[in-house]
């Protein structure tokens, strides 16, 4: 990858637009979001070509309140990254993980910094806990937007522009740093949201900035970061651009991808968060048959691209695009032409949605835009440097990331089940190799059919005596060896290879397990329910914090229950189901048939041994643990209830 990187004349560089979406002040807090947006704005990359944009779905004045801050912050911040070449630019992890100032190459100057930084953050912290701002600044520009009648879900289009360069000469003497250099523009931005309206998620947002921006930077590159996800090289831009400009191949490149890595996964990684076989493996590979899926965040885009532009051979991108800035001289002028670009009417009857922008109805809008611009011809690029680019917050509760996954099954799911299906949209445009690489996806869900069958029914008859495999001794045998030891080794010698622990590796099992017993039956039931038209499609935003008790399990790597979920009562269920089977089913051997009995059980034996010996701790949050993050003992009866129940139906 490095290879490619080349000097260029920094006057070719084309302007870039940096789009962080957020939702919720409270389950993604500002001071997070802003340290995203400062990371973002701190790319080695001049400031005038760069314009970050923040779409606020929860239309908060917290959220704009940090925004602010931020925006004053960033005068002092930027100089000090660029001078020292400091990484991360993200302010809160930087000083959260260089805690020694002897490190630093000017220490009076790096614990002023750190002040400055850490007292914007107390007092961003305030106005998020008390839910209001200082009483001083409700007059100002911008703060005089919201009003009490205003929540998440009623509230009209609101455009900020915090730090613009042109507007230097008239209102905005903010837009220049410390060193007198100019600052890159930035913008607070709430679509319109009325109740009788659907919003689509993340989607919508995505289209409102594309259309924002268009208004007031234009770029035609556009990276698209969560609010969670804080860009930890300043190079990025820069190598993503390398991909796009390439004399000879850059015209086919749609879209260029980096991987998502998380800076909160504990040594074992517990829940199996990390995607470490999936970014050094699977992505890598997708690479070779035309380019890797569009997985939502760190993700590059040509603008003509995302807004439904086909391939040609002819087409050529303008590179100059949005190069004149706008020269309106009055904010308010350009904020009002934006807000009407962003009402709840303004997509009806347009291709917003559907041929222009992110696509709408799919829980994974990401993969399935990226889906049409490939089959719209395009090709993206995965790209991988050593010094990872992002880095984001990984659910740290198993529910979190349950649900996650829930959304995420669901969401290639119906996408494999509609007329988007990759083997019939993609037939003919994309490759074969492609095609089944999305695929992957889709299948998740249905795959958690036969998961629960071979948790429930195999042990079952090992209860009543029922041999449903080949004894040791048959020659078949060796096949269903060969194919689980296979497997197995296999999986587990990649995941060392990409970074794993063994009993990291041993936990992701697990979390398959129970992704495939909980989420993906979940996702296969929702994706029914939409199907019929009887539900409508969610988006649950994953929480980025949880309280301290929870997170001191977390660090120390146990499994957090706590609230009583369905999706617990199934687990504990079958992890209860199996211990009676097993119990049951080795008593039976003794007591009838001594040891000799075992051969035609031994597969069954081995499978239900290897199961309860997953679930060891989901027997501790069941019985032996006494902390609040166990299960709750109505889940203990239920699942109780239940395995006792099957039990003594297969033995009647
Ligand atoms: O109505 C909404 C819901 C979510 N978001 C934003 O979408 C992003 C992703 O949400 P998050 O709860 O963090 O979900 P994840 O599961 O972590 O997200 C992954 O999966 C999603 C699709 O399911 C993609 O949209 C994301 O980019 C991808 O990182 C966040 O920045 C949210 O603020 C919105 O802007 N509006
Ligand atoms: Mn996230």
């Amino acid at each position: 990858m490095m290879e490619v990187q080349q000097v260029r004349d920094e006057n070719e560089l084309p302007n870039v637009d940096i789009f962080v979406c957020t939702a919720d002040p409270i389950a993604e807090p500002p001071t997070l979001v802003i340290s995203t947006i400062l990371s973002a704005m701190a790319y080695n990359y001049p400031p005038e070509k760069l314009s970050v944009y923040l779409s606020d779905d929860a239309g908060s004045v917290l959220t704009f309140y940090a925004l602010w801050e931020a925006s004053r912050f960033a005068k002092h911040w930027l100089p000090f990254c660029k001078k020292y070449s400091l990484e991360p630019r993200s302010p809160a992890t930087y000083f959260s993980k260089l805690c020694n100032s002897a490190d630093a190459y000017n220490p009076t100057e790096w614990s002023s910094m750190k002040n400055l930084y850490e007292e914007m953050a107390d007092r961003i912290d305030t106005v998020v806990m008390l839910g209001r701002i200082p009483e001083g600044l409700k007059a100002n520009k911008g703060f005089s937007e919201w009003n009490s009648g205003m929540t998440s879900r009623y509230h009209p289009p609101i455009v900020q522009v915090l730090l613009h360069l042109i507007l230097i000469a008239g209102r905005d003497q903010d837009s220049i740093d410390d060193d007198g250099n100019a600052l890159p523009t930035l913008v607070y931005m709430a679509r319109e949201k009325r109740p009788q309206h659907h919003h689509n998620f993340k989607a919508g947002a995505m289209n409102a900035l594309i259309r924002v921006s268009s208004e007031i930077s234009n770029s035609p590159i556009i990276l698209n970061m969560d609010c969670d996800m804080y860009s930890n090289n300043s190079e990025s831009i820069r190598q993503a651009l390398c991909f796009f400009m390439d004399k000879e191949k850059g015209h086919d490149i749609g879209f260029v991808q980096y991987p998502q890595f998380f800076d909160n996964i504990t040594k074992n990684d517990l829940y199996g968060n990390s995607k470490n076989v999936i970014n050094e493996v699977v992505l890598p590979g997708l690479d070779g048959w035309g380019g890797p899926p569009y997985i939502g965040t760190g993700c590059f885009h040509r603008r003509e691209i995302l807004c439904g532009r086909k391939y040609s051979k002819d087409y050529k991108e303008d590179w100059k695009r949005g190069a004149e800035r706008n020269m309106i001289r009055n904010a308010c002028i350009l904020e009002e032409r934006a807000k009407s670009l962003i009402t709840c009417t303004y997509e009806h009857n347009t291709q917003w949605g559907l041929e222009i922008g992110l696509k709408y109805d799919c829980a994974v809008e990401d993969v399935i835009t990226g889906l049409l611009i490939h089959c719209r011809g395009w090709k993206s690029v995965f790209i991988n440097p050593p010094r990872k680019a992002f880095l984001g917050v990984a659910p740290t509760t198993l529910v979190e990331s349950l649900v996650q996954y829930k959304r995420w099954s669901e969401g290639n799911l119906q996408i494999f089940l509609s007329k988007y299906c990759p083997f019939i949209l993609g037939r003919g445009k994309i490759n074969l190799g492609l095609q089944m690489g999305y695929c992957i996806y889709g299948l998740w869900a249905p795959n958690s059919l036969p998961t629960i069958y071979y948790l429930v029914i195999p042990s079952l008859c090992l209860l009543k005596g029922i041999s449903l495999f080949p004894k040791i001794t048959s020659p078949w045998f060796v096949a269903f060896a060969f194919v689980t030891i296979g497997k197995h080794v296999h999986g587990l010698v990649e995941s060392l290879q990409c970074g794993d622990t063994l009993a990291g590796w041993w936990n992701s099992q697990r979390m398959w397990i129970l992704r495939r017993t909980t989420s993906f039956a979940y996702g296969i039931i929702a994706t029914i329910l939409k199907l019929l038209g009887i539900s409508k499609m969610g988006f649950t935003i994953t929480a980025k914090v949880s309280d301290g008790d929870a997170s001191k399990r977390y660090e120390l790597e146990i499994m957090e229950f706590g609230s009583s979920s369905s999706m617990f009562v199934i687990i504990a269920s079958i992890a209860m189901l199996n211990l009676f089977c097993l119990v049951g089913g080795l008593r039976r051997l003794v007591v009838d048939g001594g040891i000799m009995g075992l051969e035609p059980l031994f597969i069954q034996v081995l499978l239900c041994g290897l199961v309860v010996a997953i679930h060891l701790p989901i027997y501790e949050a069941l019985f032996a643990r006494k902390d609040e993050g166990r299960l709750p003992p109505s889940i203990t009866f239920l699942s109780l209830g239940f395995a006792m129940l099957a039990s003594l139906l297969t033995l009647a």
